[in-house]
Parts: structure tokens; C-alpha cells; sequence
């Protein structure tokens, strides 16, 4: 069983001072699981999305992630973010901030490149691989993100908003693409959003009120 937990909270909470973003949540991803996290603006989807992939640490409660190995430091390799403010690298372009996990990775350059720019042009974005992130539109920039989340074949990804800023169109091709390549590579997936479209695309849903999560059935 535990080799296929992907992600595990037990009793989490996150407090900011005062603020209490997420009160005593367990849940669980399971390998190959399809999560859409639904919760109105500020609700704390957020904060879980940021304890389950690592990039910080409850306030109480602990976070695992038994079938991903030992963790190096706070943060499990095979876990992709992609995050709901801009966070690309500002010099390098569009092709290369996709392909940068895999050269961190040590992949040979061409190869990395070629597998970026595939993924690029599957989300549509063929005619600006060679722009720089301040040349592209929220969109575009939050596609770039999705590409470089997905090229290392990661076994769980995490996502805030991947449609934050997309029309239903754009928004509809990026979840083909996200799904077709979760299945191929065989990844779970969580996608934080408000658009119930992205959730009916999902197997289950947690609903997030007001720093309370509620973990719901795989859907029918
Ligand atoms: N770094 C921080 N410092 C202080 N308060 C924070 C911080 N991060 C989040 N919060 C607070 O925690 C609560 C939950 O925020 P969170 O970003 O997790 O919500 P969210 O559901 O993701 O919202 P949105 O849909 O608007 O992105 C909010 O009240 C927010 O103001």
C-alpha cells in the first residue's frame, strides 16, 4: 500500500501569525490519482499545495511521500510545481526555461530541447519558444510553466491555477495535454483551481472552505 502513496498529510495545520491558512488536514495522493482541489479565493489551497509538495513545512502535523524514497532536504525529487505567480527565469527563453529541469537533470542539451520544444508546441505555444518571459502574455508564461513541470517525467505534479489566466479554449487544450502526459509518464496529478470545467476533467475532488479540507469520493 505505502509504495503507492504518493503524498501523505496527517493533521496539518499552517498558521501565518495570526492567520490560520489550513486547519488539521489529512489527505492522500495516491499513484496516478487525478485531484481537482476546488475552494473559493483564499480558502488555503494554496498552503496544501505547498505542504504536499515540500516547499514548506507545517506548523503542525507531518507530510510524507512514501513511494517517492528517501527526501533530500524539505523537498521530494519527482515532485513538479507549477506556481500561480510568474516564475520563470527572466534570461532565458521560453524553449530553455522548459527544458531547464531536464539540463539540471544533466540531460544531454539536444535532447532536453527537442522534448521541451515537443511539449511547447503541444500547448501551443510553437512561435514564441525563442521569446523571453517578459515578451509573453500571462497565458503563454503559464503554459511555458506547465512544459517545464512536465519534462522530467515527474511522479506527482502540482499545480496552482494552471487556468488561472487561459480563455476556455487555451484552457481546455493545456488539460489534454496535462492528462495526456500523466498518463503516458505516469504521473498523479493536483490542480488547484476555481473552474469547475477543470474539475469535471479530474477523478476526485477536495474541497477547501475556509482553511478546512474536505477530501471527497473518486467521482462515479
Ligand atoms: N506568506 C503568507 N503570509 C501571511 N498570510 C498568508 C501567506 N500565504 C497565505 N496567507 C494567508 O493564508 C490564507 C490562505 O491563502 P492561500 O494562498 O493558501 O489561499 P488560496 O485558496 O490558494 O487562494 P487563491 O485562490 O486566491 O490563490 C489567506 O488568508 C492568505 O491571506
Amino acid at each position: 500500500m505505502n509504495d503507492q502513496i504518493l503524498a501523505q498529510a496527517v493533521n496539518v495545520a499552517r498558521h501565518y501569525g495570526e492567520t490560520v491558512a489550513l486547519e488539521q488536514a489529512s489527505c492522500r495522493v495516491m499513484d496516478s490519482e487525478r485531484i481537482a482541489l476546488l475552494g473559493s479565493s483564499g480558502s488555503g489551497k494554496s498552503t496544501l499545495l505547498h505542504l504536499l509538495g515540500g516547499l514548506s513545512a507545517p506548523s503542525r502535523g507531518s507530510v510524507s511521500w512514501p513511494a517517492l524514497g528517501p527526501v533530500e532536504g524539505l523537498r521530494p525529487q519527482k515532485v513538479a510545481f507549477v506556481f500561480q505567480a510568474q516564475s520563470l527565469l527572466a534570461p532565458l527563453s521560453a524553449l530553455e526555461n522548459a527544458a531547464l529541469p531536464l539540463l539540471l537533470l544533466g540531460a544531454h542539451p539536444g535532447d532536453a530541447l527537442a522534448r521541451a520544444g515537443d511539449l511547447l508546441e503541444r500547448l501551443g505555444l510553437g512561435s514564441v519558444v525563442q521569446q523571453l518571459p517578459e515578451e509573453l502574455s500571462g497565458g503563454q508564461a503559464q503554459r511555458v510553466a506547465v512544459a517545464r513541470a512536465l519534462v522530467s517525467g515527474p511522479r506527482l505534479i502540482l499545480a496552482d491555477e494552471p487556468t488561472g489566466q487561459l480563455d476556455s479554449v487555451n484552457a481546455g487544450r493545456l488539460m489534454d495535454v496535462l492528462i495526456a502526459e500523466c498518463d503516458r509518464i505516469g504521473a498523479a496529478l493536483v490542480i488547484a483551481t476555481h473552474d469547475p470545467q477543470v474539475a469535471t476533467r479530474l477523478d476526485r475532488v477536495w474541497q477547501m472552505t475556509h482553511g478546512v479540507l474536505v477530501p471527497g469520493e473518486v467521482a462515479a
